[in-house]
């Protein structure tokens, strides 16, 4: 037995849900190009869960369906209210979300039909989570979601308590269908190991969290963010990015196990990072990030992925720093939530085996001779 370390271009699956072939990511075999110019993230949910693009009914039912499911219990607002205020925020996310389970009378229900309910749960009240922490944070009360409004407005409603513009609720919107699912990722992975012994689908979604949470999948995002801020002005970037390199560091944002030339969904990002500057005035996050996916490019052949870009996306949007890995959690419960559906209809067991590299034939030492 011979070990692949992380699982590289090992197939620990089938699936029908998204492909990435030849840098190509489709989602049930729709280029995500096409999807990120015409669809609403409604109607990825749609195309996730059930296979196939909705009709005008079918997406209206589900918006109204979503925004029905996206209260959240009393209990969860008071639970989020004693943890600490500088607690991380995917911690309390991850916290939250597995606490959701507590109040939900068909939890442990495994029927297809209460899994599919459960799946809609949680895809509506993971924005109400956020939101209500970001507020209660602050010293703010929750805001209760409205009815018949999609996720991306009525999240931007919950954190302001302002109605957001048009401009705004577009390009959450468009973000979250560019990260709603992306094949056999950590956090899918994490999620389908966790349901294929049979548990819960909330087990299933607050292990993804947690894999989620890490630098080096979702938390990139946080982490771009923190390095342009430090960064600070376009003249400071050169020398920045070529210590960091020189160093053998790591720059955020850049990379990624499938695809080596290029990820197809940071041009859409990079794309709305620029018109964004462009509305708000500030074009600093852009210029800067322009320069250093220059240099990275330039000096290690390594490409944008779809944190990189996101960062100023969401600083546009005047989002806190630490809610972006957050909402991508929102889009991925999507794709997390259709695995998990595809894992229960064709299960087995999820266990692989190590190769050992420990001692061999070592004898037991009785405690006193130690
Ligand atoms: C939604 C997502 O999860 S997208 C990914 C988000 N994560 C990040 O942006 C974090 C930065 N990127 C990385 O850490 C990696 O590129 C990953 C985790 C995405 C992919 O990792 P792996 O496939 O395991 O590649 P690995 O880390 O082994 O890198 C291979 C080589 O490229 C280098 N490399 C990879 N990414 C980077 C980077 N961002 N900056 C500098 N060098 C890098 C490594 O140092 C390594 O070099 P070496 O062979 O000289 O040691
Ligand atoms: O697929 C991966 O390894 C990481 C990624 O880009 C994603 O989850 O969107």
């Amino acid at each position: 037995m011979t070990a692949t370390k992380g699982l590289e271009g090992i197939v620990a699956t089938t699936s029908s849900i998204s492909s990435i072939i030849d840098g190509v990511l489709t989602y049930r075999g729709i280029n995500i190009d096409d999807l990120a110019e015409n669809a609403t993230f409604e109607e990825v949910v749609y195309l996730l869960w059930y296979g196939k693009l909705p009709n005008r009914s079918e997406l209206d039912h589900l918006v109204i369906e979503l925004s029905g499911y996206a209260q959240i219990p009393q209990q969860i607002i008071d639970q989020i209210k004693l943890y600490p205020k500088d607690v991380n925020s995917m911690a309390a996310l991850r916290s939250a979300v597995s606490s959701l389970a507590l109040y939900d009378a068909e939890a442990n229900d495994m029927s297809t039909e209460a899994n599919l309910r459960k799946a809609k749960k949680l895809q509506a009240q993971l924005p109400t989570v956020i939101a209500a922490f970001a507020r209660i944070r602050a010293g703010q009360e929750p805001i209760a979601p409205k009815s018949g409004v999609s996720i991306s407005e009525n999240f931007l409603y919950m954190l302001t308590g302002k109605q957001p513009d048009k401009v705004a609720v577009e390009a959450l919107d468009k973000a979250l269908v560019l990260h709603a699912d992306h094949e056999l990722n950590a956090s899918t992975f994490a999620a389908r190991v966790t349901v294929a012994t049979l548990s819960d689908i909330y087990s299933g979604v607050t292990s993804a969290i947690g894999a989620l949470k890490g630098p080096l999948h979702g938390g990139a995002n946080e982490a771009v963010m923190a390095m342009l801020e430090e960064i600070g002005t376009a003249d400071n970037v050169t020398n920045y990015i070529n210590e960091k390199l020189a160093n053998k560091e790591k720059i955020m944002g850049f990379g990624h196990r499938v695809y080596k030339n290029g990820d197809p969904r940071a041009k859409h990002l990079q794309k709305m990072s620029q018109e964004l500057g462009k509305i708000t005035g500030n074009m600093n996050w852009y210029n800067m990030s322009i320069q250093i996916e220059d240099i990275v490019t330039g000096q290690k052949g390594l490409k944008p992925n779809v944190d990189f870009y996101s960062a100023s996306v969401y600083t546009s949007l005047e989002i806190p720093r630490d809610l972006f890995t957050p909402i991508f959690a929102i889009s991925r419960t999507s794709g997390w939530t259709a695995h998990i559906l595809e894992q229960y209809e064709n299960n087995r067991l999820i266990r692989p085996r190590a190769e050992y590299t420990g001692p061999s034939h070592q004898a037991y030492i009785p405690i006193e001779k130690r």
